[in-house]
């Protein structure tokens, strides 16, 4: 059965009409066969003008593919990639018909508006899901349009922004505590965590001083990257970014990093930590394998996630301009370093870097004002960030504990449905919460995190060890107190 994933709601579908001869996606992406001289850079600006929504599908208008040649020569790629010019995934969908549409306010929640409600019966309840999501990517394209004009919305509830604004200033002057309740902090950033934070942080940090960067362009930089994560995935969206962002802060403030960090580093690790997920697409590399998708195909199976945020990121990078007065040597060393640090992300390389931290750190031979291996610090900090999540409190551990099981388990009923073999930890029907949870802890986040503590041996490494040792016990309470109540998987996390 021929397969086309569609990225902005999941699941598979089985495609039952013709596609056009290159295009193979549906809404909120496009793809291109493998064979496919047209991969490009699918810039939504671009698209729009290019493609015409019919049936929540793709339909090229006529002379697209001279039009989207034309584009090629703004997209980044690889020289050393014949084949792969990069393609942008479409991150969202423009519409832009609906005069008179008011925004409303909208917190870390998707965005509904009802009105809707009483739409006419006919309508339908498909008909109803589809204008609901088309109106979320619109009020992600109204909210992001204020963004960058800095207008505010127009109604009553604007007082109330202000006020909220005051509460994550406040939020901000902790900026490095390991409590940061990131929730609410998106909440109170009306959904905008992620800019937020880290325009806080490269002013913190001076960095808008020491690269001469545009303020705008940064913020209309940050905004796009935001713009780029999917809200709708329950783990892999832009809260888990600012999430690692902040949690990358606190690590490059650690003794040990501080004393030897250039801006240059810091630059890279809060660049790299803001992107390293960008445009997830809520299902795992296996998933995308055996659907044969395109990005498999793109980077041959390998890191497959990873590559894709990288490209992505640094198309946002060129398409903002921010760093368009750096020399192309130091262009090319942004690229590259912000790729070797997403790229390291991958969990399954874990083990590889995890020996070469032990090793080093049995030889005591780290030596950071190297800069190649204050590189491979920054590297094992970004990894700590992006699993740093089972080391929070238990009130925020445990919410990134659900939303990451949701989003596996998400991704198994897909799997189900279309009769593909379910993935690891990916079947509700056999896994819970807290076993997934004490597997984690036990195999990827400890060995990982002890080596951390080895290496910082600061009150925060071994706070975070401390956290992720009563989390994995509360786990374990959850898990017992399930097996002798003998409740389905699901009320495990109720509790
Ligand atoms: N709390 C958690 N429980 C289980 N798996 C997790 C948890 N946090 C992170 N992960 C996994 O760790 C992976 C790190 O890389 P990814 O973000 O691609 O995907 C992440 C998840 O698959």
């Amino acid at each position: 059965m021929a397969l086309c994933y569609q990225y902005h709601q999941l699941p598979v579908l089985p495609l039952d009409r013709p596609v056009p001869k290159h295009v193979l996606s549906r809404r909120g992406a496009i793809s291109f066969s493998s064979s496919s001289s047209l991969f490009g850079c699918a810039n939504p600006r671009v698209l729009s003008q290019t493609f015409t929504i019919s049936s929540n599908l793709w339909i090229p208008s006529s002379g697209w593919e001279e039009r989207f040649l034309e584009r090629r020569g703004a997209i980044s790629y690889e020289s050393s990639d014949q084949t792969a010019l990069y393609i942008r995934m479409l991150g969202d969908v423009r519409v832009r018909s609906r005069a008179g549409f008011q925004p409303e306010r909208r917190d870390s929640h998707p965005y509904i508006d009802f009105r809707l409600l009483h739409l006419p019966p006919e309508t339908g309840e498909l008909a109803s899901a589809r204008k609901i999501r088309r109106l979320r990517s619109f009020q992600r394209y109204f909210r992001s349009a204020h963004l960058f004009r800095g207008i505010s919305s127009p109604n009553s509830l604007c007082i109330l922004d202000d006020n909220y604004s005051g509460q994550a200033m406040c939020m901000l002057e902790k900026d490095r505590s390991w409590n940061f309740d990131i929730f609410l902090f998106d909440r109170l950033t009306n959904g905008n965590s992620l800019v937020t934070l880290t325009f806080h942080l490269f002013k913190y940090h001076g960095l808008v001083e020491h690269f001469h960067l545009d303020l705008v362009k940064l913020r209309q930089f940050l905004v796009m990257v935001q713009e780029d994560y999917r809200s709708n995935n329950p783990y892999h969206n832009a809260i888990h970014a600012a999430d690692v962002t902040q949690a990358m802060n606190c690590y490059l403030k650690e003794a040990k990093l501080a004393e030897f960090v250039s801006p240059w580093d810091i630059l890279v690790g809060l660049l790299a930590a803001a992107t390293h997920d960008m445009d997830h697409p809520g299902v795992n590399q296996s998933f995308l394998i055996k659907t044969n998708h395109y990005l498999a195909c793109l980077y041959k199976n390998t890191s497959v996630l990873e590559n894709h945020h990288w490209k992505s990121a640094v198309c946002v990078l060129q398409e903002s301009k921010l760093f368009s007065h750096l020399s192309v040597e130091e262009s090319y060393q942004l690229g590259h370093q912000l790729g070797s640090l997403i790229l390291a992300t991958d969990i399954t390389r874990q083990n590889e870097f995890l020996s070469q931290l032990r090793t080093h750190l049995d030889m005591s031979d780290l030596c950071l004002d190297n800069a190649g291996q204050r590189h491979f610090m920054l590297q094992i900090a970004l990894k700590c960030a992006d699993i740093s999540n089972p080391c929070r409190p238990w009130k925020l551990s445990k919410q990134w504990s659900e939303k990451v099981c949701q989003e596996f388990f998400h991704q198994g009923d897909i799997e189900r449905r279309h009769k593909l073999a379910i993935s690891q930890l990916c079947d509700r029907r056999t896994e819970t919460v807290a076993n997934i949870q004490i597997g984690f802890i036990t195999c990827v986040a400890k060995p990982l995190f002890v080596e951390w503590s080895r290496f910082c041996n600061t009150t925060l490494s071994r706070t975070m060890l401390g956290h992720l040792s009563l989390n994995n016990a509360s786990w374990k309470g959850l898990l017992k107190e399930h097996t002798r109540s003998g409740d389905d998987a699901d009320s495990i996390t109720r509790k």
